[in-house]
């Protein structure tokens, strides 16, 4: 197999053909779809493959020797069976590394493994850390190199502009349009927003992990859950990802919740019966001192603040400590946003910065999980904006969650108009213009999946479109009335480079099915890394009408 020495000096496996478009799948029905993989077109190496007999198919069950060639979509290990070229996936399998996997399931056009036994490590290897990493869900790649991860993110966006945005890389602009992706200075402890679930069923891996001790006999626990199961907790003491004094709010209540005398119970997700669901920890910074501030919502399934007293009491002891908050979500659902919100303690809101300007946060409203890189990030918004300075120009600000990309810019524009589905979030993002002095800003409640005819009404024709959509992308609504629209300038911010490829697909070469022509030239991708040791891919895509 051939390998080369790429310009981070990482030896890494020369690509023959990639197919991580295969595994894409928009995650909402709401959501226009991918495109069908069985349609895409074919490599010469896959061509061969798809033309093979069935039986050099790996089956359910077979063992097979594999090595990992690169990342793909998930994080997951994108390797070949030998002599077919079949494409199989794995999850934790990292690029180099040679393995013997059992087949779980085919799906289509490739098959998933589990990981039996490494035979070979894979390169750029690094100790792990945090003792949980081989288990818990969260950190897929703490075992590798940071410099590695970053390059395995940025050539996933790469393919995925290529194969799902059918963008053509032997374009001589192509080159010019792929930046290189933004990484993140802080490695760890930058994440200000952690949910914990608790649980009836506490999970232990089955090769227990050396470091792990858990001293509690009960089967509760109370941390992350185990990668794919939705009723299985792993119990954690503390996370590498959130702050210092998010893991001393965690030891708190760790040490104490599983007390017998203080009645509390974690709810089951089968039974539906028990009270304690998440404890989620939001951090952010005193505007004046600048220090953390820390926001702790108990998610339960009835309001009972007896039962809560005591984990109240030892929490807002802790000096970061600013604000308890429950959450009651009395329905079978395990989501952590409640019908009713209670204050227990201090604030309903914790504050933090960003761009120079001042936000307050409720507990269930959208805000960048990494506020540092969130700086980058919203530069570099503003950089693809090409904002004249003139005071002339507005905004239309799509999925703007509490307003903070609009607001970072409303200074050195006429007007900005953000619409959001979230109603919370709406009022705080009129609060955060009021408390920054801004009164150019108008923000509307309103499900963009949802449009109408009349969507567009409300506002002037924008100079600049930014648009913000979370994991499922735009729906195809939106897109064919942004390519009404016409607007010069399109800013699109992605936390799924494949809905983003997907997205700029339609947006540039149009929908041939629905007989909808593109009208846009795409002039940027930028990936940016936020979560570093996840596979989460952050880009910011500027589009100009063509
Ligand atoms: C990735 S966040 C971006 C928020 C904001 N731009 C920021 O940088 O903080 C996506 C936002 O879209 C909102 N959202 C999700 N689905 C929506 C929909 N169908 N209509 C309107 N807003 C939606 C979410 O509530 C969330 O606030």
């Amino acid at each position: 197999m051939a390998i080369a020495l790429s310009s981070f000096g990482i030896l890494r496996l020369r690509r023959l053909h990639s197919r991580q478009h295969l595994f894409i799948r928009a995650s909402s029905s709401s959501a226009p779809a991918i495109e069908n993989p069985e349609n895409a077109p074919q490599s010469p190496t896959t061509a061969a493959a798809a033309a093979a007999p069935p039986s050099f198919f790996p089956k359910r069950g077979q063992t097979v020797e594999l090595v990992c060639e690169s990342l793909a979509f998930k994080g997951k290990g994108l390797c070949r069976v030998a002599e077919t070229g079949f494409v199989v996936m794995c999850d934790r399998a990292l690029p180099g590394e040679r393995f013997l996997g059992r087949v779980t399931r085919r799906k289509g056009s490739y098959a998933e493994v589990k990981k039996l036994k490494t035979i070979a490590p894979h390169w750029n290897s690094v100790t792990a850390p945090c003792i949980y990493a081989s288990v818990c869900g969260g950190c897929k790649t703490q075992n590798l190199l940071y410099e590695a991860q970053v390059r395995a993110k940025e050539e996933q966006v790469n393919d995925l502009i290529i194969h799902v945005g059918r963008f053509s890389n032997d374009d001589p602009e192509f080159a010019t349009v792929m930046k290189r992706i933004v990484p993140c200075d802080i490695h760890f402890h930058y994440r200000n927003k952690m949910e914990f679930s608790f649980c009836t069923k506490k999970w232990l891996p089955r090769d227990s992990v050396v470091g792990i001790h858990d001293p509690d006999e009960t089967d509760y626990a109370l941390g992350l859950h185990a990668p794919g199961f939705f009723d299985k907790v792993l119990n954690i003491g503390s996370c590498l990802l959130q702050n210092e004094a998010a893991n001393r709010v965690l030891t708190v209540v760790q040490d104490c919740w599983r007390d017998p005398q203080l009645g509390l119970s974690p709810y089951d997700v089968h039974s539906h019966a028990g009270f304690l669901k998440h404890l989620m920890l939001r951090t952010g910074r005193d505007i004046e001192t600048g220090l953390p501030e820390l926001m702790v919502n108990f998610v339960t399934s009835s309001y009972e603040p007896k039962l809560l007293k005591h984990l109240v009491e030892k929490v807002s002891a802790i000096p970061e400590v600013v604000s308890v908050i429950n959450n009651v979500n009395s329905s079978v659902g395990n989501t952590s946003v409640g019908e009713i919100e209670y204050i227990l303690y201090g604030k309903s809101t914790i504050t933090d910065t960003l761009r120079g300007l001042k936000f307050q946060i409720s507990a269930n409203s959208f805000f960048q999980t990494n506020s540092y890189q969130a700086e980058v990030l919203y530069k570099l918004v503003e950089d693809f904006s090409g904002l004249k300075g003139d005071g002339s120009e507005i905004i239309l600000d799509l999925f703007c969650g509490t307003g903070t990309i609009g607001l970072t810019l409303a200074r050195r524009v006429k007007h900005v108009y953000g619409y959001e589905v979230v109603p919370q979030a709406i009022s705080d993002a009129c609060r955060n213009a009021e408390l920054n002095g801004i009164h150019n800003a108008t923000f509307i409640q309103g499900d963009l999946n949802k449009i109408g005819d009349n969507f567009g009404n409300n506002f002037p024709k924008p100079d600049i479109v930014i648009s913000d959509p979370n994991r499922p992308g735009m729906h195809t609504k939106l897109i064919k009335f942004l390519l009404k629209l016409r607007s010069p300038r399109i800013v699109y911010v992605s936390c799924n480079p494949a809905t983003c490829a997907r997205d700029l697909d339609y947006l540039c070469h149009g929908m041939a099915e629905k007989n909808i022509k593109g009208c846009y030239k795409l002039k940027s991708v930028q990936p940016v890394d936020m979560f570093p040791h996840t596979p989460h891919i952050e880009c910011v895509c500027l589009l100009e009408l063509s």
